[in-house]
């Protein structure tokens, strides 16, 4: 399955917030958007999940030949999760178990959110990294060929992140996902990227698999992907 996503723009009064975005992601593939805030990573996301209009460009899903409608086959994560505010943690899980048609339990990827320790709380009660846990669960409960994550693991501590790191990325491998995760920060997680964009003011300055783009920009006084960001943008992200 591909996503093409071709010449996508997008302007608030005077400002290019996307200028002609053209991007192909590929099942089984593992992408990291990473940008600076600003860049116009979400503005993309909010487009692509249909929650917001394009000025222009094409998105298409297609497999074979054949086009696939986006919505009914992607799942997006989104920076925070403050529905069903009056149900407990496993009364949203089991509810939205039983109106997905392939909904995907995952015992191991509970308890390392450590969703068994909370369970029985009502979600207005729980604190923000509590909420990301459930927002992550129920998005790969959904069992969706095409997952978009924004800023999945922000406020889980760097144990956890790793943890999850490894976890996610055999289970996406197994599922042959493709999977798109919007950043401005990796720390404890970059192993779980197979390919990197890297973004600045609505463009694409850079994409490729991680480690052809660390081979590409030797010279950085900064190591790994903070190196690549500066030799393209000349500014600094802080990401390991
Ligand atoms: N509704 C809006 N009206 C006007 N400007 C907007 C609107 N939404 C976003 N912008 C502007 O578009 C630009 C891109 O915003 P966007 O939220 O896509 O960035 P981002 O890369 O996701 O940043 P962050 O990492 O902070 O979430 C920003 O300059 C933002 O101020």
């Amino acid at each position: 399955m591909e996503l093409n996503v071709t010449k996508l723009s997008k302007r608030y009064g005077n400002k290019q917030v996307l200028d002609e975005l053209t991007l192909s992601f590929t099942s089984g593939s593992t992408y990291l958007i990473l940008g600076k805030n600003g860049a116009g990573k979400s503005t993309f996301v909010n487009i692509l999940s249909g929650n917001l209009n394009s000025d222009g460009g094409e998105i298409v899903l297609e497999a074979g030949g054949e086009e696939y409608d986006l919505e009914s086959n992607a799942v997006f994560q989104y920076q925070s999760f403050n529905s069903f505010r009056f149900l407990k943690v496993k009364e949203v899980i089991h509810f939205f178990s039983t109106i997905t048609v392939d909904a995907k339990e995952d015992p191991e990827l509970y308890k390392l959110l450590s969703l068994d320790r909370i369970h029985n709380q009502l979600i207005e009660n729980l604190s923000g990294g509590e909420r990301k846990a459930v927002s992550l669960y129920l998005t790969f409960l959904l069992n969706k060929r095409v997952v978009v994550l924004d800023e999945p693991f922000s406020e889980l501590d760097i144990e956890k992140k790793y943890l999850l790191a490894k976890h996610l990325k055999q289970k996406l491998a197994d599922q042959n996902a493709m999977t798109i995760i919007i950043s401005h920060e990796i720390l404890g997680y970059q192993e779980l990227f197979t390919d990197v964009i890297i973004m600045d003011n609505g463009k694409v300055l850079e994409t490729g698999k991680t480690q052809d783009l660390l081979d590409k920009y030797p010279n950085s006084p900064f190591q790994g992907l903070e190196g690549v960001f500066y030799s393209l943008t000349g500014k600094y992200i802080e990401v390991s």
